[in-house]
C-alpha cells in the first residue's frame, strides 16, 4: 500500500493505474477508521482494481465554534486498518496542500437547507468542495459513501448529477454497534454514562420505523420518536425530521419515499442517526 500526501503524486499514480485499463474506486473519509469505513473499503475492494482511501480532516465543513481541532486523528492506526483491508493507496494530504485563498467553492442549494444544514450551515459547501476536489484528483469511476451520513449522500449524488460526474456512487448501509448505536468517530468523545444515553438515538429509529406505514401523517411518527428521545436526561434533541428522501424537503405524510433522520447532543456531543421508507 502506498501513501501520498500531494496532489501531483497522486495524479501520478492515477495516470499509471488508467493507462493500464484499471478501475479506480475511492472511499472518501476523515479518519480514525471504524468498522463502518472498514464496511465501505471492503465493498471498494470487492468491486474494484485499485482502492484509494483519502484521510482528511477536512476544515471547510466545519463551522467557527465546531470540533475541527479535537476531531479524533490516528493515522497510524488508519494506515495498518487500511492495509490489512486491501487498499492500494491512502491520500493524506495537510490542509494547505487542499486549500489557499482565496479558493474555489461548490454548493448545492435546498437539499443542503434543511436537517444538518440548519444547523451546520456551511457543512455540505465544504463537503462538496472537498469532494469534488477528491474527485478531480483520483478520477474514480466509482465512490462509496455511508447512509449514515444521509443526507451527505443525497447531496453528493444530487452533485455529481448537476455537475456530470462521470463517477458511480455506491451508497453503503448503516454499520452499528451491537447494542444499536451507529458507529461513529465521535462516539469517542462520549463518557461511559453518555454511551448509554446515545442509544436514544438508535432505540429512536426503531420506534420510528415500527410506527411509519404508508398515508400515514409524518408527526404521529415523530412525535413518537421524540418522545423515546426525550425520556433521556442527557439528550437534547437538534432535530428529528421527515423529509422527501430526493430533495430534503420537509414532508406533512408518507406519500413517497422519505428519509426520517435525526441530529441530538448527548451532553457535548452531536450525533446522527436515521433510516429510510420506500413506499
Ligand atoms: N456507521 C457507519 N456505517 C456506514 N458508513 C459509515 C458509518 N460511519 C461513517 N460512515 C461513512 O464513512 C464515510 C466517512 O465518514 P467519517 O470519516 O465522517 O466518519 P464518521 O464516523 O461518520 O465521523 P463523524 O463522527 O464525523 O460522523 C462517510 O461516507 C460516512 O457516511
Ligand atoms: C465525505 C467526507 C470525507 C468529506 O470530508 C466527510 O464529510 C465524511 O467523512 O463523511
Ligand atoms: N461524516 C460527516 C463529517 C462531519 O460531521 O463533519
Amino acid at each position: 500500500m502506498q501513501v501520498t500526501t500531494t496532489v501531483e503524486e497522486t495524479r501520478k499514480l492515477v495516470k499509471n493505474w488508467k493507462k493500464e485499463g484499471k478501475t479506480i474506486g475511492l472511499v472518501p473519509t476523515m479518519g480514525f477508521l471504524h468498522e463502518g469505513h472498514a464496511s465501505l473499503i471492503r465493498r471498494c475492494r470487492e468491486e474494484n482494481d485499485i482502492v484509494v482511501v483519502s484521510d482528511f480532516v477536512n476544515p471547510t465543513q466545519f463551522g467557527p465554534t465546531e470540533d475541527l481541532e479535537a476531531y479524533p486523528r490516528d493515522f497510524k492506526r488508519d494506515s495498518e486498518l487500511c492495509e490489512s483491508l486491501g487498499a492500494d493507496l491512502i491520500f493524506h494530504p495537510e490542509p494547505k496542500e487542499m486549500y489557499h485563498d482565496p479558493h474555489a467553492y461548490v454548493s448545492i442549494d435546498t437539499l443542503s437547507d434543511t436537517l444538518c444544514g440548519k444547523t451546520r450551515p456551511i457543512h455540505f459547501k465544504g463537503v462538496c468542495t472537498v469532494v469534488s476536489k477528491l474527485f478531480n484528483i483520483v478520477a474514480p469511476d466509482r465512490a462509496y459513501f455511508g447512509q449514515k451520513d444521509a443526507q451527505q449522500l443525497a447531496i453528493i449524488r444530487k452533485m455529481v448529477q448537476d455537475l456530470n460526474f462521470d463517477i458511480q456512487i455506491v451508497g453503503c448501509p448503516i454499520i452499528r454497534e451491537e447494542d444499536g448505536l451507529a458507529k461513529s468517530s465521535r462516539n469517542t468523545y462520549l463518557s461511559a454514562e453518555e454511551r448509554k444515553a446515545a442509544l436514544c438515538l438508535s432505540r429512536a429509529v426503531k420506534t420510528g420505523q415500527e410506527a411509519i406505514c404508508k398515508g400515514i401523517k409524518a408527526e404521529e411518527v415523530l412525535s413518537k420518536m421524540r418522545a423515546v428521545i426525550e425520556a433521556e436526561p442527557l439528550a437534547k434533541i437538534d432535530y428529528v425530521s421527515m423529509v422527501d428522501a430526493l430533495d430534503m424537503q420537509p414532508v406533512e405524510s408518507v406519500e413517497k419515499d422519505v428519509l426520517v433522520a435525526m441530529a441530538v447532543y448527548i451532553g457535548k456531543t452531536r450525533l446522527i442517526d436515521n433510516f429510510s421508507y420506500e413506499v
